[in-house]
């Protein structure tokens, strides 16, 4: 293939022409250009941003700035969300839409899922894989995403096709130096310094581009992610996406892996689609003055460099997806380290901390230099037919023309054709050039090759990131959607023959599974390694009126937090029974036994799970807040940690107890139809705690409670107790009226007054019988 190279001395002659002052000029010009290319460069940019940022004041109060941070984000009539992001003083708006169901349910058929036995390889299933993580990517051909693509591909063969300029200036030069022309040498190096500005140029928009494209890719993906996986009832993908997927670490695959895919696929675009485009330019080229002898070599030597390199490939894809499934590990201890540090330092256990983490970096840091190990011998080959063996079969390339052809009338790489009074110095100063164009041509293709090569071993890392991303988005994609309770017209809580269990790895993933283990796969967990599917609960049955309080009861782990799942729709209901409940939290309200403080300020911490601007729409008011803080005993908070606006770590701001009380004071600010507390009030004082329960059922909140404390008997109407021998069976009874549960009161809380004498009686005993043996010894 010829290719019409750039005619150089058009632009010399141009030059020649001007005088001497418009010269200097342009010049100057010239140099400007290339200093300031930067800022050149950015100005497209600036005024794409300054459109974006709808509010462009240059300087916003720090009120404004306070209340901006408070807001977080606008909730706009098309369903999407404008996120307020604080931005060197100002206020950046950024339009967020969520991924319609539709199109989560349209790639869903996209990703089926792969079996754990999958070895990442540059196979029909990598390509499968990649075009389906690209739908997502690169959602349409008009896309931000597309643009940038073509403007780096733009870039990539622009700057082939100045390294052949370079090449052939190269020779250019050389020649007139050899010949001692220096007037031509003078024009040369004033075209080479022209050349410099659009080369250097060309090279940083490269590197722009591919970084700007790997980060426009990244949160594509990132948000496609995060709207799959913070998926609401019926999905739940992120509370279900371990235990029923099978998929640990999920935390590695979005911070981490989506980011090192977008990075390895954007730099594999260059990598593969510049050196390509270079082999094929510089190899026409070489081919117009080495000869068809010459080019047949040149393709040899290609493919026994293809088949050598090939021949010692280590499994790249492999291992790679190893070291981020290790790395992940990793990161996931150090994370757990951090999240229960008091935990752990009450325990003393750092050291034993330490040698867990030290652990999984050991593994880490092996795996990783086994990998550098490998490359050793890879590298070591790969440097050798690269660099020495492409560079003496260059030598010889070179010679061809030099020592086969008696008189060479015309070389396609040269700058000017034949000239008319060729003597012997002009026939070696061409001969220098064709050398010195060819060498050049041969090293920029000896680069090529190299990384072309390099971008063999990029693909198969590439395709090893790619079996994680795809594992990830296979396993959110696949996880079957909960079955919903029923709505209940009579809003009754009510389970009608349910078994309640554990549940297990969802039957689509074990047959993927085809029964390998984790170890040797890419995530996906053997089945029976997780939920086991045993039932605690059998054929489970009750029916919960508004006003009708529940106290559900029994020993531990028998299975009552697993009711509560159960009810709030976490679990589906086994044995086929059914499960009718008002829905939303509106209907029902679940408070867990750990408590959960958010990110954000004192006032986030109330409202959860609703944000500021939900709360500043439903009209409701500090003072109200204030109220709610009052009847679980927190009223001194705001003032203590300087008003609603504060942001702290709240998890460790607050005690056990003020936790769980504002775990309390959400019950009270949603105000839900039924409130399951479960175990939510165990720090917390009888006094409070009973207050608390008078406060939310004078809010007309009928209460679903699972404690082991007897004295919370009175507040409720009806009592479930799990056996937990192994039976799954259970009782339900009638407390009884309120006065039957006033005596219960009296009667409890005069034997806990007789069992807080037990050890003044145990002691007395003791004394009298040291009293009685000493008498008998006297005796
Ligand atoms: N994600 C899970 N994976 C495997 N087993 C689980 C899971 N969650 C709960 N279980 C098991 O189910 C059983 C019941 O758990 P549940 O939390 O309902 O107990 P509980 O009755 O509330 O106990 P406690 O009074 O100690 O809170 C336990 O044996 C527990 O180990």
């Amino acid at each position: 293939m010829a290719v019409q190279l750039p005619n150089l001395a058009l632009p010399t002659a141009f030059l020649g022409k001007l005088d001497p002052k418009a010269r200097r000029s342009l010049l100057v010009a010239l140099f400007t250009l290339l200093l300031l290319r930067g800022r050149i460069a950015d100005l497209p940019q600036r005024a794409l941003a300054k459109l974006r940022n709808v509010t462009s004041r240059p300087d916003i109060s720090q009120e404004e700035l306070a209340q901006a941070l408070q807001q977080v984000y606008i909730d706009e009539p098309d369903g999407s969300k404008t996120l307020l992001v604080p931005h060197k003083g100002q206020i950046s708006k950024v339009n967020i839409k969520p991924t319609p169901g539709a199109v989560i349910a349209q790639n869903a058929k996209h990703f089926p899922l792969v079996p754990a036995s999958h070895k990442p390889n540059l196979d029909k299933t990598f390509l499968r894989q990649l075009f389906a993580i690209l739908r997502i990517a690169f959602p349409s051909w008009h896309s931000k995403e597309a643009l940038i693509l073509v403007s780096h591909s733009f870039f990539l063969v622009l700057r082939t096709v100045l390294s052949v300029g370079v090449a052939r200036l190269d020779g250019h030069i050389v020649r007139n130096l050899v010949s001692a022309d220096s007037k031509g040498f003078a024009k040369g190096i004033g075209m080479w310094f022209l050349l410099a500005i659009p080369s250097t140029y060309t090279n940083s928009m490269i590197k722009h581009l591919q970084a700007k494209l790997s980060l426009r890719m990244r949160s594509r993906l990132t948000r496609y992610t995060d709207d799959i996986y913070l998926s609401s009832a019926p999905h739940l993908r992120y509370y279900r996406v371990a235990l029923e997927g099978g998929l640990d670490d999920v935390d590695q695959y979005i911070t981490s892996d989506i980011g090192a895919f977008c990075d390895a696929l954007s730099g594999i675009y260059g990598n593969v689609l510049k050196p390509a485009l270079d082999l094929v330019l510089f190899t026409s080229q070489l081919s117009r003055s080495l000869g068809i002898r010459g080019t047949a070599m040149l393709f040899l030597n290609y493919y026994i460099t293809a088949r050598i390199l090939r021949a010692v490939t280590p499994a790249f894809g492999r291992l790679a997806a190893v070291e981020a499934r290790l790395e992940g590990e990793y990161r996931a201890g150090m994370g757990r380290v951090g999240r229960e540090s008091e935990e752990v330092a009450f325990y003393g256990g750092g050291l034993r901390e330490r040698s867990i983490l030290w652990r999984a970096y050991l593994r880490l840091i092996r795996h990783v230099n086994s990998i550098y190990k490998i490359r050793i011998a890879y590298e070591w080959t790969e440097d050798f037919v690269i660099k020495y063996l492409w560079s003496a079969a260059g030598y010889c390339l070179i010679s061809i023309p030099v020592f086969f052809t008696r008189r060479r009338r015309h070389v396609g790489v040269q700058a000017h054709g034949p000239r008319p009074n060729e003597g012997v110095d002009n026939e070696v100063a061409n001969r220098t050039e064709t050398y010195i164009s060819s060498r050049r041509l041969l090293l920029s293709l000896a680069d090529a090759g190299g990384r072309l090569m390099y971008a063999y071993k990029d693909l198969l890392e590439l395709a090893g990131l790619t079996t994680r991303l795809y594992t990830l988005l296979s396993t959110l994609h696949n996880l079957p959607p909960l079955p919903m309770p029923t709505p209940d017209p009579k809003s009754v809580v009510a389970l009608r023959n349910v078994d309640i269990g554990v549940p297990s790895i969802a039957p689509v993933f074990l047959a993927a599974a085809e029964g390998e283990s984790q170890a040797n796969g890419n995530g996906h967990a053997n089945g029976s390694a997780k939920g086991s599917g045993t039932v605690l609960v059998r054929g489970l049955s009750f029916e919960l009126e508004p006003g009708e309080h529940l106290m559900i009861t029994g020993s531990n782990g028998v299975g009552k937090t697993a009711i509560a799942r159960v009810l709030a729709g976490l679990w589906a209901a086994q044995g086929g029974g059914v499960v009718s409940r008002p829905l939303g939290k509106e209907g029902v309200f679940v408070v867990p036994q750990r408590a959960y403080m958010v990110t954000g300020t004192l006032l986030d911490q109330i409202i959860y799970p609703d944000s500021y601007p939900q709360f500043a729409a439903s009209g409701r008011t500090h003072e109200e807040l204030m109220e709610i803080l009052a009847a679980v005993n927190l009223a001194y908070l705001p003032a203590r940690e300087g008003g609603w606006t504060t942001r702290k770590e709240w998890r460790d701001v607050l005690s056990g107890g003020e936790k769980q009380r504002m775990g309390m004071a959400r019950v009270f600010y949603h105000r839900p139809k039924f409130a399951i507390l479960d175990e939510c009030t165990s720090a917390v004082s009888s006094d409070v705690e009973g207050r608390m329960y008078e406060h939310a059922k004078s809010l007309g909140i009928t209460l679903i409670t699972i404690s082991l404390r007897p004295t919370l008997m009175r507040y409720h109407t009806q009592l479930l107790t799990v056996a937990g021998d192994g039976t799954g069976r259970w009782t339900l009874k009638r407390i009884g009226t309120a006065e039957e549960r006033m005596d219960l009161d009296r009667e409890i809380v005069s034997l806990e007054g007789r069992l807080a004498d037990v050890e003044k009686w145990e002691a007395r005993l003791k004394e009298l019988e040291r009293l009685l043996s000493v008498q008998e010894l006297e005796a």
